[in-house]
């Protein structure tokens, strides 16, 4: 769950339904926000993980709620002003509680998995990790290489670094829960396309695997939006329907249209993450040095906060920066809007810190990364990015995890202007069309997204009365990202 989501679902929730682009059967219902954004203070950097946890603990009952007053509303009134009762719920993995919710209202269920499959499979062998010793882990142990079905040979400090010994001991204790919750599920709809992890997907799917239940596991991703699908520049994608964007994010566009063809660096690191007030110097004074044009989404980092009267983003940054690289960077508050970017003509690379949408968006778009993970399942993702893609060149802090100018420069001028760089984006460019291919009529994602359809059309049969057996249903979003 991320600000942004917030702020997009609610300007949505208060637009026209037609004008959002929704089907008139899709209805979006808001939950109450019981732990205010407020609450997290004033610092922008502040790490948002407890908050994000108090979130998704405090759902629970407003969502039982809603349920018990959808089934109301369609036993009463009638048709007229409820689409159904509610029949299936697809929900995010991360809400660990809903599972046993959906079994006892006794609804349908389908389980959605944000991240790669390599990391669902991950998660679904952790019986065998924890008995094995590998989970939590511990970073003072000797690091160990763990073999996986479908994954390579991994060092545990990159496969397991989100359930890290040195994190909250409730945090962690919730992803392992959220694991186990997964290992009872019967199908999980994953963010990804066959095609993309071919082995993660057979070895969760097709082969017998001793160490796991079998789970229906269907890859039917990337989740973006249609118009990706075709080779256009979506500049207006997602605000199609009004002039809804701020001022600067117009600004940026406009800017990214007079620079030549794949000569920019996007540099955005999603919706948590924040650099160190040093490591942003660092990497200010390396893309200067790189002599490339870029966009950087800049926030306040831990500890700064820019609701200080007197605050300005040039305050986070190295003396004299900003007018010496004007003529070739744009510099933006966040949200910026990243799928126009990636898809503009102009961007030529991506530096991000490998959240699994960002790195679907930079493959879907044909652009070639620069690999910055930071935590949670980023490291695999970097591993995937890198290693089994080779879309990517990795970029990492020295030991006392300080950014160096100097590797920032190398990496930027590999991607940018060296043969790497090259070879990379051909790779990108051939998997863009592999990753299109999978969403289109035939593809893998699409015909899995249709079996989907199929069995809710289905469900829906069975339970309506109506003639016409329309579509009954009610979707629910329960978003943990
Ligand atoms: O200025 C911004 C920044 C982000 N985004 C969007 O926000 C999303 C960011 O998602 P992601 O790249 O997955 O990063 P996080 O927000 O950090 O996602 C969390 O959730 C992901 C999915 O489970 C994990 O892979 C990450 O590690 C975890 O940090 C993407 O759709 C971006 O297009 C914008 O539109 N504008």
């Amino acid at each position: 769950m991320s600000v942004f989501n917030i702020a997009s679902l609610e300007s949505i929730l208060q637009r026209d339904h037609a004008a959002a682009g929704l089907d008139p059967l899709i209805r979006l219902v808001g939950l109450p926000e019981r732990v205010p954004i407020a609450e997290l203070g004033s610092d922008e950097g502040t790490d948002i993980s407890p908050w994000m946890m108090d979130v998704a603990c405090s759902m629970e009952n407003d969502f039982v709620q809603l349920v018990h007053e959808l089934r109301a509303v369609a036993e009463g009134v009638g048709s007229e002003e409820s689409l159904g009762a509610p029949i299936s719920v697809v929900y995010d993995a991360f809400l660990w509680w809903t599972l046993d919710v959906v079994v006892s209202l006794k609804l349908n269920y389908y389980t959605f998995f944000p991240s790669a499959a390599s990391v669902l499979s991950i998660l679904l062998h952790m019986p065998l990790l924890i008995s094995q010793g590998y989970v939590p882990l511990r970073l003072s142990a000797e690091p160990r290489l763990i073999t996986l079905p479908g994954l390579a040979p991994t060092w545990d400090r990159e496969l397991l670094y989100f359930l890290r010994d040195s994190e909250p001991k409730a945090i962690v204790q919730r992803i392992i829960d959220s694991a186990l919750k997964l290992t009872e599920t019967q199908t999980i709809l994953v963010n990804t396309c066959y095609e993309l992890e071919p082995y993660a997907i057979d070895a969760l799917q097709k082969y017998e695997n001793v160490h796991i239940k079998k789970s229906d596991v269907r890859a039917l991703g990337p989740v973006l939006p249609l118009e990706l699908l075709n080779d256009n520049y979506v500049v207006d994608i997602l605000y199609q329907q009004g002039d809804n964007r701020k001022q600067e994010e117009k600004e940026c566009l406009k800017w990214l249209d007079s620079q030549s063809p794949a000569s920019v660096l996007f540099v955005c690191f999603g919706s948590i993450f924040t650099p160190s007030f040093e490591n942003i110097i660092e990497l200010a004074l390396g893309l200067e040095a790189s002599s490339h044009a870029f966009i950087w989404v800049l926030r306040s980092p831990p500890g700064v906060t820019s609701r200080d009267k007197g605050f300005s983003i040039s305050m986070l940054l190295p003396e004299g920066f900003e007018s010496r690289t004007k003529d070739r960077s744009f510099i933006i508050s966040p949200p910026a809007p990243q799928l126009s970017i990636l898809s503009h003509p102009s961007t030529g690379g991506f530096l991000t810190h490998c959240g699994w949408n960002s790195t679907l968006e930079s493959v879907s778009m044909g652009v070639p990364l620069i690999a910055y993970p930071q935590f949670a399942d980023q490291k695999m993702n970097c591993r995937i990015i890198v290693d089994q893609w080779k879309v990517g060149i990795q970029l990492q802090n020295d030991e006392n995890e300080r950014l160096r100018k100097e590797d920032v420069e190398k990496v930027v001028r590999n991607l940018m202007e060296g043969e790497e760089g090259k070879r990379m984006k051909g790779k990108v460019r051939q998997l863009r069309d592999i990753t299109r291919r999978c969403c289109r009529e035939g593809g893998s994602s699409y015909t899995n997204l249709q079996v989907l359809v199929q069995e809710l059309f289905k469900l829906s049969a069975s339970f309506t009365h109506e003639a016409d057996n329309r579509v009954n249903m009610e979707i629910s979003f329960l978003a943990a990202e």
